[in-house]
């Protein structure tokens, strides 16, 4: 069959099993580029996946001459996520992809439906993702919830403030990372509790963390860990690769930041100091920050920090009178919502939202809307950054009622950012 026998039609969807997934993964790996050949993507992806279970794989299957041959895929891990309100179980949807043959013939269509009504049946409220492509998922209900940044500085522009915050009481180590899991751990965990966005670490995230086989390090060099540690245990570490390069006008090594991470003040300036000050280092890289990052106020000149945003996670309430009445809100609002969801019909409908300091009640309601809009301006707003009024002034969302847009941003706005970065 060619791109050419356009089947727009619903395409069968069905589970599979550990041994047939060595086909999904060759489809998933074709389909984003990974290049490699399919034993080594499918080596890469076998211990998260032999972790979480195969039993929440879909694939789309091409049925017709006889014979079945897996044209798409979709997964979902089942996450736990700091949401507005805490912790809560998050489909965390991951390996996407078609056939390169079957594209724009409604497969992706079919194994979305599929895997909504999926997630809805076990009784889940929300699916989040990072999109390979911003065009992607807004029709699926998905809308853009987390900017983060990715940053850099040169180093000779890189001093901290004089009045960083400092404690005497705190030390910095450096080593590989693998021998100082035990700190990241700790530390880590502390900061799930506290950051919306972020995701409990398991066993094998963490070895996909600190994987660093040399092979794959592309011209860096080891995973290095600096661990910050107080008289009660560490309180903030960070990753980190160098590649030094030698010029004829001096050194101008790179130092590529994976990820840090602290919970006190006084550490971020430590792991800062250390992370923009390594001798031979001319340009330090980070590659995912949050946007209200302590580094964008530590900076001496924070205009030197060159960052670049993009939307990390892409969310999508499966169970919209769910997830608004379990959701904490910063200001009381009561609101009356038309809610649009072509992919989970069973959102759609008149809602109303009673929400306050204490707690929220969402019930189906006859009463007039006082603005309508689509499932995926609720799913993008849900972390509290993105505003529906902002759809409302694309004319994507529709305000019957004078200032309940802003009403309703009010009540969702959270003043710390989410932030996630790790891609899944
Ligand atoms: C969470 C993750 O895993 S992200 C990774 C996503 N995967 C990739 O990017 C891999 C490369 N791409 C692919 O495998 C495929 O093109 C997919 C999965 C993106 C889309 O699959 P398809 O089967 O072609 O999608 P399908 O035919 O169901 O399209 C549905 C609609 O989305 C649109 N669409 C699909 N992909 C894209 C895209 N990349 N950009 C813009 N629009 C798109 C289609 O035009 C169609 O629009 P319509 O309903 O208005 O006609």
């Amino acid at each position: 069959m060619t791109t050419s026998d356009r089947r727009t039609t619903e395409w069968t969807v069905r589970g599979t099993d550990r041994e047939e997934y060595g086909e999904a993964a060759r489809v998933i790996g074709e389909a984003l580029l990974a290049g490699d050949d399919p034993d080594t993507v499918l080596e890469r992806m076998r211990p998260i996946h032999d972790f979480e279970g195969y039993e929440r794989v879909r694939v789309a299957v091409d049925d017709t001459g006889g014979a079945e041959r897996i044209i798409g895929a979709t997964n979902h891990f089942p996450f736990e996520m700091h949401l507005p309100g805490g912790l809560r179980p998050v489909a965390g949807v991951t390996g996407v992809g078609v056939w390169p043959t079957y594209r724009r013939r409604g497969v992706l269509s079919s194994l979305m439906r599929r895997q909504l009504a999926d997630i809805h049946g076990a009784g889940g409220r929300y699916a989040a993702l990072w999109a390979s492509e911003g065009a992607i998922y807004g029709r699926f209900g998905y809308g853009p919830a987390v900017a983060e940044t990715a940053a850099w500085v040169e180093r000779t522009h890189a001093a901290l403030r004089p009045d960083a915050p400092r404690d005497p009481d705190l030390t910095v180590h450096l080593a590989h990372s693998s021998e100082v899991r035990a700190d990241l751990e700790a530390v880590h965990g502390e900061v799930v509790r506290t950051r919306l966005g972020q995701v409990p670490r398991t066993a094998p995230w963490w070895d996909r963390a600190l994987r660093d086989k040399p092979e794959e390090r592309g011209g860096k060099g080891r995973l290095l860990a600096v661990v910050v540690r107080g008289p009660r245990g560490p309180v903030g570490y960070a990753l980190y690769r160098t590649a030094g390069k030698w010029e004829s006008g001096g050194p101008q090594g790179t130092l590529h930041v994976q990820e840090v991470r602290a919970t006190v003040p006084a550490a971020w300036t430590l792991l800062y100091e250390h992370l923009l000050d390594r001798d031979l280092i001319a340009r330090i890289e980070f590659e995912f920050m949050a946007v209200d990052d302590p580094l964008v106020h530590l900076l001496a000149n924070p205009d030197r920090l060159v960052r670049e945003i993009f939307t990390s996670l892409w969310v999508r309430l499966v169970d919209v009178p769910g997830a608004l009445a379990e959701r904490t809100y910063t200001a009381p609002v009561e609101a009356v919502l038309a809610v649009t969801d072509r992919y989970a019909p069973w959102n759609a409908g008149t809602w109303s939202l009673k929400a306050g300091l204490e707690g929220a009640r969402v019930e189906a309601t006859d009463a007039a809307p006082d603005v309508s809009l689509d499932v995926s301006h609720l799913g993008a707003a849900y972390l509290g950054r993105t505003t529906l009024t902002g759809y409302g002034a694309a004319g994507l969302a529709t305000e019957h009622t004078p200032g309940a847009l802003a009403r309703l941003d009010a009540a969702l706005y959270r003043p710390d950012a989410a932030f996630n970065g790790v891609i899944f």
